[in-house]
């Protein structure tokens, strides 16, 4: 046959190119890390979205003399953006924390292989440590009391997500620690109905899962008509329990990429309410970091004031007077105390910063009670867009 046309022949080719490809992102990523040496020494921010643009109008450009989409040009190098700008941050935070700076690190989260608590710590530290020591929890009052008595380092929490909203138990939780929050990273959360032998839909008579990917395949779940649902500890508890069931009738919500740590398949994909389904998590720790001035920050912070009229409108003007920016801000009811509130304010400033010191002074005797949670490097990196003719 002629040599152009045979697949295994072809397939050689583009597995040797990959590799190539690998080792050119390896390379520039190297590079990436000199960057960011270069920016500690003049502290200068890790991001520039004007050198950011003119490169993508640049390999827009080029690569249309490739027959390359430029929608597709700007996509791969978003993400490789992406990747480069966090592996500047998270190596500019072990500059300026050097104790963490640890060849293998302990890291609580809810259930155990499989659930998105493990997958989002996965991700979050393989910038960060060489060694991930996992230790799955059954509730998230076990993962702080074991980041509280030192069994692990840190501890991973889901705060709220995209679909169903803020998870309550976490901010209850997150009252009565001495924990601080010292980083957040968001996952993509995939929901799949996935199952351990080959079965089909209206085979599916019982389905394991844990309250919150209920809640966000409500719609899904709605138009199966009955199925029995069977509450669960955790993402991975579920999917454990359906590998070892090996029944056709039952099935498991999951992502995929969990799933297949339990030989588990999907049986239906994209079954979330909502198709862009986030879920953002927060890391815990013993001890606050110290955020790098290169890198944009978030502040924590928790706060009741009294029951006078006014009184978080009045805190809220502090922040605005100094030009501090809030990016959340939660209310929980304060046990013992009925009708009283506890407000939870992300602001997107460093701890550092003077405004944010004075602010955080002059909300104080306004409140019966402040606390700062923490304050983390920022891990969302916004894409940089390019003005629309660069692309047509
Ligand atoms: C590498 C740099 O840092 C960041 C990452 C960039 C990249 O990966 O190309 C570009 C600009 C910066 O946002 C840089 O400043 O050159």
């Amino acid at each position: 046959m002629n040599d152009e046309l045979d697949l295994n022949k072809i397939r050689e080719k583009i597995t040797k190119l990959d590799q190539q490809l690998l080792a050119l992102f390896a390379e520039r990523r190297a590079l990436t890390l000199n960057v960011a040496k270069s920016k500690a020494k003049q502290v200068r921010p890790v991001r520039d979205q004007q050198r950011e643009q003119e490169l993508l109008i640049r390999l827009i450009k080029q690569g249309k003399e490739y027959g390359l989409d430029a929608h597709y040009v700007t996509s791969v190098f978003q993400t490789i953006i992406e990747d480069s700008v966090l592996n500047q941050q998270a190596y500019l935070q072990t500059l300026a924390n050097p104790n963490l700076e640890m060849p293998s690190v302990s890291v609580a989260f809810l259930g155990d292989k499989g659930s998105y608590s493990y997958l989002a710590s996965h991700r979050y530290f393989s910038r960060r440590a060489e060694k991930l020591i996992e230790y799955g929890c059954q509730s998230f009052n076990e993962i702080m009391q074991q980041v509280e008595s030192g069994h692990v380092d840190y501890g991973m929490l889901p705060i709220e997500n995209t679909s169903s909203g803020s998870i309550n138990e976490v901010y209850d939780a997150l009252q009565h620690t001495n924990l601080s929050i010292v980083g957040e990273i968001t996952q993509p959360i995939e929901h799949c109905l996935l199952t351990a032998v080959n079965t089909s839909l209206d085979k599916i008579k019982t389905i394991y899962a844990h309250g919150q990917p209920f809640t966000q395949c409500s719609n899904f779940l709605d138009k199966q008509g009955d199925m029995r649902i069977e509450y669960c500890e955790s993402t991975a508890d579920a999917m454990a329990k359906v590998y070892q069931l090996q029944d056709p009738s039952v099935a498991v919500i999951g992502s995929e990429e969990g799933g297949q740590l339990y030989q588990l398949h999907a049986l239906e994909k994209s079954i979330a309410n909502q198709s862009e389904n986030h879920s953002r998590f927060i890391l815990v720790a013993r001890k606050p970091v110290d955020v790098a001035e290169q890198i944009p920050a978030k502040t924590a912070i928790i706060l009741a004031t009294g029951q006078t009229p006014g009184a978080l409108v009045e805190c809220l003007l502090v922040l605005k007077e100094k030009g501090i920016n809030m990016c959340k801000l939660e209310s929980r009811p304060i046990q013992g105390r009925p009708w009283e509130e506890m407000f939870y304010l992300d602001v997107e400033a460093n701890i550092k910063q003077l405004a944010l010191q004075e602010a955080i002074s002059e909300i104080t005797p306004l409140t019966n009670f402040i606390k700062v949670l923490g304050c983390y490097p920022i891990e969302h990196i916004s894409p940089t867009n390019v003005p629309s003719n660069a692309i047509t």
